[in-house]
């Protein structure tokens, strides 16, 4: 094996894809790889992970309940800092790659201590519009970042940034380009929640369209992604309301429901933020109320800015207030029309094949 490139990733689908994405472009042009993850999230047996070499490390994240559990935090991270520096110094890594979240601090902050020679090279790519907290302890150690957004809050000044884009699976990639079909008879509504879902779509969205007019309830087929036990109470829901329902915990063919969809309602991760802009669909955004830095909130509003979306913010999102911005988008689908086209002009392509770029150029002497 020649000197591995180490991808330092974990977490929820958000923070992997990117990864996996990065991953698989740096495979196809050669490079030799290593997964570094952390114990909270376990080893990776899917896609192009199956065959990688893969180190669980110890170091979950700090936030530990109390007194107690913020030592057992430090003492776990300390020892996954350890465990990481004795695995890059035994593999001989050439670079360090960091996706965001816990799971990347120990592999980059343990390359800080390993002596110059050996040093690997140190990249993290941030995919919100403002600074993980994990990023931002990162970025003390003068990394390159590769950015997703034109601005990025919290960035520290003297940042090396790269504006690469969110990297996303090829199956999304793909749909840049496709177009937009205004909905004239059938309206096709995809709402999700995120990687692990989210409830409050299954509380409001049913009752908000069961309250429009019967001649648009017709006209509707909703793809919604419901946590399972919430499944059965949720499509009752519709079909008393005579509306069309495709119901999953889970969708694993994303590329699918984005191609079908004429409306998105979801919140606002990185990575659903990316895919909506990819696929050109309009939406309605609810950023997670309790995300770290209110990143959700800026993610959605750099495309609510942009033209390409409405958001609601989760105290206002009512199913009074969603039945009245749905009554009007669909009586105006033109509004619908310019906000797809303004969210696929947001997109930015390739973002796998520029992060991969970036990482090979920290590569050269
Ligand atoms: C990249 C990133 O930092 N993401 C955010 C998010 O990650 P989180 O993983 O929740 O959300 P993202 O929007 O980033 O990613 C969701 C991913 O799940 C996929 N999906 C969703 C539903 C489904 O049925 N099938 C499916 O495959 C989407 O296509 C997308 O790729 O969690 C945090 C809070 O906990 C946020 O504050 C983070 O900003």
């Amino acid at each position: 094996m020649s000197r591995p490139i180490v991808i330092a990733a974990g977490g929820t689908g958000g923070h992997f894809f990117p990864a996996e994405a990065v991953a698989t472009v740096l495979a196809e042009r050669g490079h030799d790889l290593v997964l570094m993850t952390d114990a909270r999230h376990g080893r990776r047996d899917t896609g192009l992970f199956r065959d990688l070499p893969q180190y669980v490390l110890d170091g979950a994240g700090v936030a530990g309940k109390g007194l107690g559990g913020k030592v057992r935090g430090v003492l776990a991270l300390l020892r996954g800092i350890g465990e990481a520096r004795r695995v890059l110094k035994s593999l001989d890594a050439a670079a360090v790659v960091g996706f965001g979240g816990y799971p990347s601090i120990p592999p980059l902050t343990a390359s800080r201590f390993l002596p110059s020679a050996k040093r690997p090279r140190m990249v993290i790519h941030e995919g919100n519009a403002v600074l993980g907290q994990a990023n931002a302890f990162l970025a003390r150690f003068s990394p390159l970042i590769a950015t997703s957004y034109a601005t990025v809050a919290r960035l520290p000044q003297h940042a090396q940034t790269t504006l690469t884009g969110m990297p996303v699976r090829a199956g999304i990639e793909a749909l840049f380009g496709n177009t937009y079909a205004v909905p004239e008879e059938r309206i096709n509504l995809l709402v999700w929640g995120g990687s692990l879902g989210a409830r409050v779509f299954s509380e409001v969205v049913p009752q908000a369209l069961a309250a429009l007019p019967e001649e648009l309830r017709k006209r509707l087929k909703v793809t919604q992604q419901i946590k399972a036990d919430d499944l059965d109470r949720v499509r009752a829901i519709y079909t008393d309301a005579g509306i069309e329902v495709e119901a999953a915990p889970f969708f694993t063919d994303v590329p699918a429901c984005l191609r079908d969809a004429h409306l998105v309602i979801g919140r606002a991760g990185g990575s659903s933020v990316a895919e909506l802009t990819m696929s050109g669909r309009p939406s309605i955004l609810v950023p997670l109320p309790i995300a770290a830095s209110d990143e959700q909130g800026a993610n959605g509003q750099a495309l609510v800015d942009a033209g390409a979306a409405w958001m609601i913010r989760q105290p206002d999102f009512t199913p009074t207030a969603l039945t009245a911005l749905l009554t009007d988008l669909f009586s105006q689908p033109e509004k619908l029309e310019n906000a797809a086209k303004a969210a696929h002009f947001c997109a930015r392509p390739h973002a796998a094949a520029k992060v991969a770029d970036l990482i090979e150029s920290a590569l050269r002497p």
